[in-house]
């Protein structure tokens, strides 16, 4: 499955070059484009009494004066609804002369009940906030709750960052070509955007490939190949080893949820590490999952020695301070190469402990051959760690986390309703299927939990954090109303079932 995302430059680069290779010239991608929509039309809404078309002056309006002829010709009774003039000579301005149906200025625009909105004002080339006749035409059908359909974006939403400039349209489906663009999937542009239709017009898969995105749709074909299956021979330490933190005796619930997430996504053991006054306490709650007591710096050392654990979660009700930063920094200063530690999830407190030394952690992160770090900060959280990062307006949640990606030479999961997962590389993925019901306490701890788990079992860190992410998500959304984190272990079973399933195919 084909699961990149296009920004608007690598959009107008794919044009581009579909062009160059032809067969297809500008007008002949845009006719496609207009024939995808106007099928999606007629298809959907077969009884419609009337449809109002709105086109701006971009080709996001020649697409619409493409669709307006298709289904004037196909029957329907169409109203033009133009704003602005197409330039002269441009792909939209031959699909307006190619289209003869009578054009009324937006500006006038009215609409009866029981009529379709077909949405071409701005797509890609939205520069700056709606106003004047477009912000007219959007509270009128808004107003009036007519249904929408959107050519490429709903107006008014930014195909880069998902974010509404001054107001947009809520689309029922939104008809995007060759690839979805970040705003379909960041919020709040995916809640205006309704069901997304991606419509193939001709730009070839080698095009796309020569473009090479680095940004992606967080779904189980970016990283199922590399989805760890048990092998025949598997023994529970071959499995991978995953060892969590806990917290002081009234903090101790939090690493207990990571642990058993951790083992229910497949580690072959996993250990709770904890403070000598909190181990009759996790003891009295632990079966299958082992605990070891660790209280100074040379425990942890001790530990990677005898035991090997090839990943952590710290920070899940662990407490903020010393401890926790020189914890991470003993982990962090082994070597990969040794076999010992693959990676460390730092998570909530783990973070916040170094609020104010984020240098010491991004050199250590960042030493060759040291440990893979993933940080899964919510918003909050990022903005401890990378204050002027979350500070600057100008750069969406995607951009945000893969600078914070680089810079801490770290994946990081921007957490939220529309995670970002971003790794040191460039690579970056947005994730879709998160559901309201994953914001309960505890929810956090378990993501931490699976990621290490996988990452224990020898997933590479950005596809551990990617599948984590989507697993957990994935879980929640279908587990529903009632979720607490301790469904969560359990609930990811059957997702974990299913791309087992697959990974063998
Ligand atoms: N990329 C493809 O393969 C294809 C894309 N198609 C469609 O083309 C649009 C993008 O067209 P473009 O002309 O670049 O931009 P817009 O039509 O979105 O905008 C036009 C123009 O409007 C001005 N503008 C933008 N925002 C505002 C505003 N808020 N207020 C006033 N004026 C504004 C600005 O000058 C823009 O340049 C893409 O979305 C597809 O629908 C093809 O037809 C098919 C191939
Ligand atoms: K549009």
């Amino acid at each position: 499955m084909r699961n990149e995302l296009l920004s608007p430059a690598e959009m107008a680069e794919a044009d581009r070059l579909a062009i160059a290779a032809g067969p297809l010239d500008g007008y002949g991608l845009m006719q496609r484009a207009g024939e995808a929509v106007a099928a999606i039309v007629l298809a959907r809404y077969p009884g419609a009494m009337r449809v109002h078309v709105l086109c701006g002056p971009g080709n996001n309006g020649g697409d619409g004066y493409v669709v307006a002829r298709l289904l004037a010709e196909a029957g329907v009774d169409v109203a033009l609804w133009a704003s602005g003039e197409p330039r002269t000579g441009s792909d939209a301005a031959l699909a307006a002369a190619d289209c003869t149906l009578e054009r009324h200025p937006l500006s006038a625009f009215t609409a009866e009940a029981g009529s379709l909105v077909v949405d071409a004002i701005y797509g890609a080339g939205l520069s700056k906030p709606l106003s004047g006749d477009a912000k007219g035409a959007v509270d009128i059908v808004t107003g009036m709750n007519l249904p929408v359909v959107a050519i490429d974006l709903p107006s008014g939403v930014s195909d880069d960052s998902g974010e509404v400039l001054g107001s947009a349209f809520r689309a029922v489906v939104t008809v995007t070509f060759a690839r979805k663009k970040p705003g379909h999937l960041l919020l709040p542009g995916r809640e205006r955007c309704g069901e997304i239709v991606l419509a193939d017009i001709g730009i070839r898969e080698e095009i796309i490939d020569q473009v090479a995105p680095r940004t992606f749709e967080n779904r189980p074909g970016l990283w199922i190949a590399t989805f760890p299956a048990p092998a025949v021979d598997a023994h529970k330490y071959k499995r991978g080893h995953t060892s969590v933190f806990s917290g002081g005796p009234s903090a101790t619930g939090a690493a207990r949820l990571s642990a058993l997430a951790a083992a229910r996504s497949g580690a072959g053991a996993v250990t709770v590490l904890s403070p000598a006054n909190a181990m009759h306490v996790n003891a009295a709650h632990l079966t299958s999952i082992m605990l070891r007591k660790v209280d100074a710096v040379e425990d942890v050392h001790d530990l990677i020695g005898d035991r090997r654990p090839s990943s952590f979660v710290l920070g899940p009700g662990f407490g903020i301070g010393d401890k926790a930063r020189d914890f991470t920094l003993a982990m962090l200063a082994k070597n990969r190469q040794d076999g010992a530690v693959e990676g460390l999830v730092l998570d909530a407190d783990g973070i916040t402990s170094f609020r104010n030394a984020t240098a010491t952690l991004f050199e250590a992160a960042g030493r060759p051959d040291a440990p893979a770090l993933i940080m899964t900060p919510h918003e909050g959280e990022f903005g401890r760690l990378f204050a002027d990062i979350a500070a600057d307006t100008a750069l969406s949640k995607l951009a945000k986390a893969r600078e914070a990606a680089r810079r801490a030479s770290a994946v990081i999961v921007y957490k939220g309703a529309d995670s970002v997962i971003a790794s040191p590389d460039g690579r970056a993925a947005i994730n879709g299927n998160g559901a309201p019901w994953l914001a309960t306490a505890g929810s956090g701890d378990v993501l931490a939990g699976i990621i290490a788990g996988l990452l224990a079992q020898g997933m590479p860190a950005f596809e551990a954090a990617c599948a984590g992410v989507w697993i957990h998500a994935e879980a929640g959304s279908r587990f529903g109303p009632g979720l607490i984190a301790e469904d969560l272990p359990l609930a990811i079973v059957p997702v974990l079932r299913e791309l087992t399933g697959s990974a063998a195919r």
